[in-house]
């Protein structure tokens, strides 16, 4: 095992019901930002049950964070936070909403650019204080350091971590989800399946504890995707809720190699086709997993055993990748450029180009994915 430092901050606040408590996790002298997107909350009742645990605060609101957020909005957000003085944020959404966040309060606290923060000119030490109420299960932002910016102008999409960020606090409420649509469902359960495979299918450490917890929760997502049409039982929710939550949030990761390059790679995706974040993932993960097998054969192996329950046969790291393949389809997830309706024979080309140009050209655990290598996945991906 690797050495590691582990710290996580985050008080989660999990179960049906549980939003009203915002109102003893934020100071009470506090001049609250309340941001949101584009207005389910409205819907499903979550604004109301925010609105009345508010009642003795001074809040004001920012909606129309949207979906993979872009800078350009999230600095009109940033103005308001500096033109009213305020004092915490509350973020009301899914990843999209709750990473703009992270993003509106170190920027609230920088007299310069906000696009330096992603592009590390500025290292965040400091941000207003911010806490989350969850509506999407997914990239656990709402426990964890990191957001995931876009800027429009360029069609850029890059992250930045600092522990400044991390929620004060995460209300995990699955009455949240009913106002989900089928495909956002889909999306967090293969995002929450693909960030453990990002900490798991590398190489072994011998991190038993590490290993075994990836392995119960890539179980448990497993078990959520084969009962997809469960999703309005609140024990399905909850245990979508507290998997994605676990998947992201640190634990996992700590003192084992990481990938990410599906990650990275599938940014690339979001920016240059507006694909949806989940979709670019379940597109490059088979085919990078297919391209690095020899690197990645000891984990698959250990996947395919204990998650799938596959027989150790000589080609049981190639029958993993194809039971992920097919777990992914039986979602109605794109594996392949096509299903996506994406058939320039020119794209891994261009996607490489602009990998180049925000110097992604290192990726994986073993920092041996280059660019070759990244046109080489690209391209099984689109056959
Ligand atoms: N911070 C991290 O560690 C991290 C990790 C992975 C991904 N990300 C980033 O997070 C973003 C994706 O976040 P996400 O997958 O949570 O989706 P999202 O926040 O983009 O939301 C997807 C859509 O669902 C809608 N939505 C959210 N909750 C809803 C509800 N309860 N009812 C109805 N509609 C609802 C949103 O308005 C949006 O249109 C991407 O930009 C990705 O790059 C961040």
């Amino acid at each position: 095992m690797m050495k590691f430092s582990y710290y996580n901050p985050t008080r989660i606040q999990f179960g049906a019901n549980t939003i009203a408590s915002i109102a003893t996790l934020i100071p009470k002298e506090s001049k609250v930002l309340v941001t949101y997107g584009g207005g389910s909350i409205k819907k499903n009742g979550i604004y109301d049950q925010v609105k009345d645990a508010l009642k003795d605060y001074e809040w004001h609101e920012f909606s129309g964070i949207e979906p993979n957020p872009l800078v350009e909005t999230l600095d009109k957000a940033v103005a308001v936070a500096k033109e009213k003085k305020i004092d915490f944020i509350l973020a009301v959404g899914g990843g999209s909403v709750i990473d703009g966040s992270k993003y509106i309060a170190a920027a609230a606290l920088y007299d310069g650019e906000g696009w330096d923060i992603l592009e590390k000119k500025h290292i965040v030490t400091k941000a207003l204080p911010l806490g989350a109420i969850l509506t999407l299960p997914a990239t656990a932002s709402e426990s964890n350091p990191t957001a995931v910016i876009s800027r429009k102008s360029t069609q850029t999409k890059l992250a930045f971590s600092s522990s400044a960020v991390y929620p004060k606090f995460a209300v995990l409420d699955p009455s949240a989800m009913v106002t989900l649509p089928e495909r956002q469902i889909a999306n967090g359960l293969v995002d929450s399946f693909i960030h453990t495979c990002e900490q798991y299918l590398t190489y072994p450490v011998g991190a038993l504890v590490q290993d075994g917890y990836c392995e119960t929760l890539l179980r448990t997502l497993k078990h959520l995707i084969e009962r997809f049409n469960e999703h309005d039982d609140l024990l399905w929710q909850e245990n979508l809720m507290w998997a994605a939550n676990q998947g992201l949030s640190g634990l996992i990761g700590v003192g084992v190699p990481q990938d990410w390059a599906t990650h990275r790679i599938g940014h690339e995706l979001t920016a240059m086709f507006g694909i949806d974040h989940a979709r670019t993932l379940t597109i490059v993960q088979p085919a990078l997993l297919r391209e690095m097998i020899s690197d990645k054969a000891a984990k698959l192996s250990q996947m395919g055993r204990n998650v799938f329950h596959l027989p150790q046969t000589s080609d049981i790291a190639e029958k993993t990748i194809d039971a992920i393949e097919a777990l992914y389809r039986s979602i109605g997830m794109p594996v392949r450029f096509s299903d996506c309706e994406i058939t320039d024979p020119e794209t891994p080309a261009k996607l490489v180009a602009a990998l180049k140009e925000h110097n992604m050209i290192a990726l994986g655990e073993k920092g041996n994915i280059t660019p070759e290598i990244s046109e080489k996945i690209l391209t099984k991906a689109m056959r």
